[in-house]
């Protein structure tokens, strides 16, 4: 039977033991999807993110981060960011009619320039709307950072940077997602700003 304060237990456990494993295995990729976003900035390119569900929140998320700030003690310009996940007007159209594999691979041709950075969020690393919008990033002279978790999917090897969760459960991956964002975020800002 279903225990609940077993299971909060092990969650809290599972999910703490899981940002440890990101320390050890994940803070290369981290550091260095902050520099190609620094790098980006610095040349006045701007960032798109992409993902389904958990993803798509955590898309707008970051987006938000970058636009608005994280630190009170930092005053900085905005940072351009747009999450590809927030139009429903742009989303529907684009999944009844071209398809909703294609709804954010259309986003990146209309928005995206050389040099900006793609964050494509995905859990499984096999969502064909991510992939596909990766695929367009690359035809645009765009890089792309992947946010995965489990094996990493298909996404692993197209993205320039995979940074990969260690862990199978997808609530804990995405919780692991927005860890590893907001630091990175805080790395630009403060290497930016600071
Ligand atoms: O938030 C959750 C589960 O925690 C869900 O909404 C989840 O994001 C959706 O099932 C997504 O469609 C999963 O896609 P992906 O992460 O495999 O690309
Ligand atoms: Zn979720």
């Amino acid at each position: 039977m279903f225990n609940r304060n077993q299971f909060l237990r092990n969650s809290l456990q599972e999910s703490a033991d899981t940002k440890l494993k990101i320390e050890q295995k994940c803070t290369e990729d981290i550091l260095k999807a902050a520099d190609m976003i620094k790098e980006a900035y610095r040349k006045g390119r701007k960032v798109l993110l992409c993902g389904n569900g958990g993803s798509a929140a955590d898309s707008q998320h970051i987006a938000t981060e970058l636009m608005v700030r994280l630190s009170h003690h930092i005053e900085r310009p905005a940072l351009p960011a747009i999450a590809l996940t927030t139009d429903s007007s742009n989303l529907t159209a684009g999944g009844n009619d071209i398809g909703f594999e294609n709804i954010f691979a259309r986003n990146v041709e209309g928005l995206g320039s050389e040099g900006d950075i793609l964050i494509a969020i995905s859990t499984s690393g096999n969502s064909v709307n991510v992939i596909k919008a990766v695929d367009m990033a690359k035809k645009k002279g765009m890089k792309s950072i992947g946010l995965l978790g489990g094996s990493g999917g298909k996404l692993k090897s197209l993205v320039d940077n995979a940074i990969v969760v260690p862990s199978e459960n997808v609530q804990r991956i995405q919780e692991g997602h927005i860890t590893i964002a907001h630091i990175i975020c805080e790395i630009v800002e403060n290497e930016l700003f600071g």
